[in-house]
């Protein structure tokens, strides 16, 4: 949300504009959830107790840009404060767990500092205040960690989708080796761990989503340690091992450059979700030359997608599926399951 209005009546919402100079609150917009609906008051109150100036846009003055709130299904919160300096730090450090104490549900808090004047809304330098760091996501197979800083899908119950969708095609292509490239927080790897597939490496370019990532990796480790171990059925004395997904492991690199200078096999299966800007020429054209035979590729923007596709051209079309992951909107996630036409690469 952005923060608008004046120190003594917080508004958090929609950016003012001519007809609404003070900012539109979204208390009331019945597309939040309800972990988030609650989350309002509690944070307006503190707002205005600490007493610091929202951001005024026209006049670059003021210091509180923007509350960005995450939940999970459980209702547990990750609230980040985006600040345009760190005047107002010491007061939020001293006062936030009066937040807390209103939103028992709230497990991360961290504030952003936003120096620029720009339409990015985080900067680069993220303080974690709280002692947890990630609050969980329903994944396949896992849970996923998401961290201040890491991208998560805006509509939970349709990555679950997504990701699924992803699972399915593993299990019908049973790939040994995947790429999840632009991986996030890893929801397409660990769906593809869950299918079976041996050895999935996971690339993102932002590093507290590869945290997460790894966190999750450490997670089901210690699950898996901590499965009681079934007496053996041999009758020898041998205890059985508890059964363990494969797991996947993370790299924090420019998904570009990391593909196109590896040295070793390509995979069986690469997934590839980019931001709206797709994955350009470069990307696509290497895979396009790869020889790898399976490719799955999620977008949320498909125009983009269309002119990846178009540029590889040994690639058919086998399956899509429209996912609804911004109801109310005209937009819509596009996931595309493409095989390598092997007679065609080689002419
Ligand atoms: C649409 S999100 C998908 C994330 C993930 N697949 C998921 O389902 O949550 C795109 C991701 O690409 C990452 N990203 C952006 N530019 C990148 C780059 N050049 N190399 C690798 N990852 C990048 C973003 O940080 C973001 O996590």
């Amino acid at each position: 949300m952005v923060v608008s209005g004046s120190k003594k009546s917080i508004v958090l919402g929609l950016a003012p504009n001519e007809k609404h100079p003070t900012g539109i609150d979204l208390q009331s917009c019945p597309l939040y959830a309800p972990a988030i609906h609650a989350a309002f008051t509690p944070i307006r109150a503190w707002l205005q107790r600490l007493g610091a100036r929202p951001y005024n846009i026209p006049t670059a003055k003021g210091e509180v840009k923007y509350v960005l709130v995450s939940a999970n299904p459980a209702g547990d919160l990750m609230v980040r404060l985006v600040l345009r300096s760190k005047a107002a730090l010491h007061r939020v450090e001293h006062t936030w767990s009066e937040l807390q104490a209103e939103l028992p549900n709230l497990r991360v808090f961290s504030v952003n500092i936003q120096p620029e004047h720009t339409t990015v809304i985080e900067g680069r330098e993220e303080i974690i205040l709280s002692s947890e760091r990630y609050i969980p996501m329903p994944g396949i197979g896992t849970d996923l960690w998401l961290a201040p800083g890491a991208f998560f899908q805006t509509n939970t119950a349709a990555s679950q989708a997504l990701y699924a969708q992803a699972a399915t095609w593993a299990r019908e292509l049973q790939p040994e080796t995947a790429w999840d490239l632009y991986c996030g927080v890893g929801g397409f790897a660990f769906a593809l761990s869950s299918a079976g597939v041996a050895q999935v490496t996971g690339v993102e370019v932002v590093g507290p989503a590869i945290d997460g990532a790894k966190h999750a990796v450490t997670e089901l480790a210690s699950a898996t340690a901590t499965v009681p171990v079934e007496p053996s059925n041999k009758n020898d004395g041998t205890p059985n091992t508890p059964s363990a997904a494969p797991r996947p492991h993370f790299i924090t690199a420019d998904a570009t450059k990391w593909a196109v200078n590896q040295t070793l096999m390509p995979p069986d299966l690469v997934v590839v979700n980019p931001p709206r800007r797709g994955l350009g020429p470069d990307l696509s054209s290497w895979l396009e030359r790869s020889g790898i035979p399976h490719l799955i590729y999620s977008s949320c923007f498909p125009e983009t997608l269309v002119e990846d596709l178009r540029r590889m051209r040994s690639y058919q079309i086998r399956a899509a599926k429209l996912v609804d992951m911004f109801p109310h909107t005209s937009h819509v996630e596009c996931v595309v399951l493409m095989s390598k036409i092997f007679s065609r690469a080689t002419n």
